[in-house]
């Protein structure tokens, strides 16, 4: 049933001429335009530690369809992140390496055999039959990411439009350096986190997680971390008990795990609250102003599979980048002799990337249930449904008696 209410797609390669994102079931009436995705995918190229390939490639919006006068049209919608190093991968890109005829030496030296641990190579090489394992990591690289915060631009619009939400993400940790452990982040002022070179609460947490990135640099050495994202002021009831399927918390999970390197989501205290006893592990109650207020907000917004009416807090564990400088032992297949692994440029660490796109796959997520829970067809529609909706809420809330 959830899926066929907002669906997304994305295609293209990492060195290909353009990604693509498709999104289809988005109402009318929607503020979208290509200044504003062109801004999200500006954050997702920021953070310390990316390689060189961010600091030359820009990416090329166009929206091909489904919105008009930066408006949506109820239609889907199309839009295309251009590669613009193209020109210069075109001819390894086109030359096919199973034709003698078509390939040049040049081509011919850069066949890839030596999997990467960690990537997707060896898995893919098997599975699909190739030799080359250009094959398989040109659609598993992260570059098509940049499709997906393309969708979740339009994501966060429905979002912003229907709602007046905003998706936010900090960096939490980076490698070892866990600069928060013991303290609670302050989370009113995550839009400033941009600021920082690596999407961190506060200088000195920030400088701590730089002085690892280049420690692990100067090593030749990789790194992974922590990313949380946050959402305030989502109404009560998004989601449902009623199926695995239906449930919020297991389609943020799912959607988070999606994205390229990531192992592991904790939704709020996750795996902390595991530890707990009971009686210090949930969020109790009291009755306050506007009807229930909460002592705690462990749980991350979600109960049941719903929200509750508390801030939306998930959190994706990155493992660390699978190209490592100094390269990771492996085995040829095109002889089966001992090696190390592919290395090329590559990301030191896209923590503070994955960030972003962690915001996006949430948005989408979110952006399905209020679709799901209000409906409608047009902005002002589904913003009516949303008003009477949380009416009745109040209503519900809004006890005559007095407080004992
Ligand atoms: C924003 C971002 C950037 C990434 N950059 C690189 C990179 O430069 N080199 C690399 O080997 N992996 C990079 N990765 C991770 C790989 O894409 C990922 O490990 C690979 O597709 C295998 O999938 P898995 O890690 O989920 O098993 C990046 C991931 C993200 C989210
Ligand atoms: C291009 C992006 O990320 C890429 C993701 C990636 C990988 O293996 O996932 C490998 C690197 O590509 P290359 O080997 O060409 O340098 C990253 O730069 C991007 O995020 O836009």
């Amino acid at each position: 049933m959830i899926g066929d209410v907002l669906k997304w797609t994305t295609a293209g390669e990492s060195h290909g001429q353009a990604l693509v994102a498709i999104i289809e079931g988005v109402i009318a009436d929607v503020e979208v335009t290509s200044e504003a995705i062109a801004a999200q995918l500006a954050r997702r190229r920021l953070g310390y530690g990316r390689g060189a390939r961010m600091k030359f490639e820009a990416d090329a919006v166009r929206v091909l369809g489904g919105v008009r006068h930066g408006r949506t049209m109820g239609s889907p919608i199309a839009i295309e992140v251009g590669n613009t190093e193209w020109p210069k991968w075109e001819q390894i890109m086109s030359a096919d390496p199973v034709d003698p005829e078509s390939i040049d030496d040049k081509a011919r030296a850069a066949l890839l055999t030596r999997p990467r641990p960690g990537h997707a190579d060896f898995s893919g090489m098997l599975k699909y039959d190739f030799d080359d394992a250009r094959m398989v990591l040109e659609r598993a690289s992260a570059r098509e990411t940049a499709a997906r915060v393309a969708a979740g631009t339009v994501a966060r619009a429905v979002l912003r439009d229907v709602l007046g939400v905003e998706v936010l993400s900090h960096v939490i940790s980076i490698g070892a350096s866990d600069p928060y452990v013991g303290a609670e982040p302050d989370f009113s002022d995550l839009e400033a986190i941009d600021a920082s070179p690596v999407r961190a609460f506060g200088a000195a947490a920030g400088e701590s997680m730089i002085s690892e990135i280049e420690a692990a640099k100067k090593a030749g050495d990789t790194l992974g971390g922590v990313v949380e994202v946050v959402v305030h002021g989502l109404p009560v009831g998004l989601g449902s008990h009623v199926s695995g399927e239906e449930r919020l918390d297991a389609q943020l999970a799912g959607a988070l795990m999606g994205i390229q390197a990531i192992k592991g989501v904790e939704v709020g205290d996750g795996f902390e609250t595991a530890r707990r006893r009971g009686s210090v592990a949930h969020d109790e109650m009291d009755r306050g102003a506007g009807g229930v207020e909460r002592r705690s907000n462990r749980a991350g917004g979600l109960e049941g599979g719903m929200t509750n009416g508390q801030a939306l807090r998930v959190r994706a564990a990155m493992k660390p980048i699978s190209t490592v400088p100094r390269a990771l032992s492996t085995v040829d297949m095109a002889d089966g002799s001992a090696a190390t692994a592919i290395h090329q440029r590559s990301d030191v660490c896209a923590v503070p990337a994955a960030g972003v796109v962690a915001e996006s796959m949430v948005a989408l997520v979110l952006a399905r249930s209020v679709l799901q829970k209000f409906g409608g067809d047009s902005l002002g529609e589904t913003r009516r449904n949303v008003e009477g909706y949380r009416a009745a809420v109040a209503e519900r809330l809004n006890w005559t008696t007095d407080q004992p």
